[in-house]
């Protein structure tokens, strides 16, 4: 291995006490094994940033797509483009909800995010990042609506009585 320049090594801590779990309403999920107190740094991820158009024309088209996040790029006029990127390790297995407990934080100088917890998380709770509000699958934490099947016409007669 040839000399490692300070300014070319970059720290990669990762929080020892999560651990995925398989066949959750959400597929696959991250979980804390034990207590996590707030900002505790979780994971730092390497991503891989994808051309637009490499995007647009191939990775769009793969289940791939499902795990990249939006990363802006800066151009040569000096205006910023958004692309999309790949996550490395623990950064792709985050589920979203509403409530998030993981914040994270995109280093677009040295292709990392960082993730944290926002809150002291409890032993057991599911590690969880927000997608934002426009979803490409029905949110397995929201509840669907009562039908009739679910005895609601029984419901209605109740309260109308
Ligand atoms: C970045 S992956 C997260 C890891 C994924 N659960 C797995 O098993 O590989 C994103 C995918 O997870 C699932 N997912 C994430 N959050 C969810 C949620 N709140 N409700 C239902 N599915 C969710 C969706 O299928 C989504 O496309």
């Amino acid at each position: 291995m040839g000399i490692i320049e300070e300014d070319d090594r970059i720290l990669l801590p990762r929080c020892a006490d999560l651990v995925i779990i398989s066949n959750t309403p959400k597929g696959r999920g991250v979980f804390a094994a034990k207590d996590i107190p707030a900002r505790t740094v979780l994971d730092v991820c390497p991503v891989l940033v994808l051309d637009i158009e490499e995007n647009e024309k191939h990775i769009k088209h793969t289940s791939l797509y499902h795990y990249t996040y939006n990363w802006p790029q800066k151009e040569e006029n000096g205006g910023t483009k958004v692309t999309q990127a790949v996550v490395f390790g623990l950064g792709s297995m985050f589920n979203h909800a509403i409530d998030q407990n993981v914040g994270w934080e995109r280093d677009t100088n040295r292709l990392l995010v960082t993730y944290r917890s926002l809150r002291d998380i409890s032993a057991g709770e599911e590690l969880c990042i927000s997608y934002g509000p426009r979803l490409t699958f029905k949110d397995a934490d929201i509840a669907e609506p009562l039908t009739e099947g679910d005895g609601l016409d029984q419901l209605n007669k109740i309260q109308l009585d």
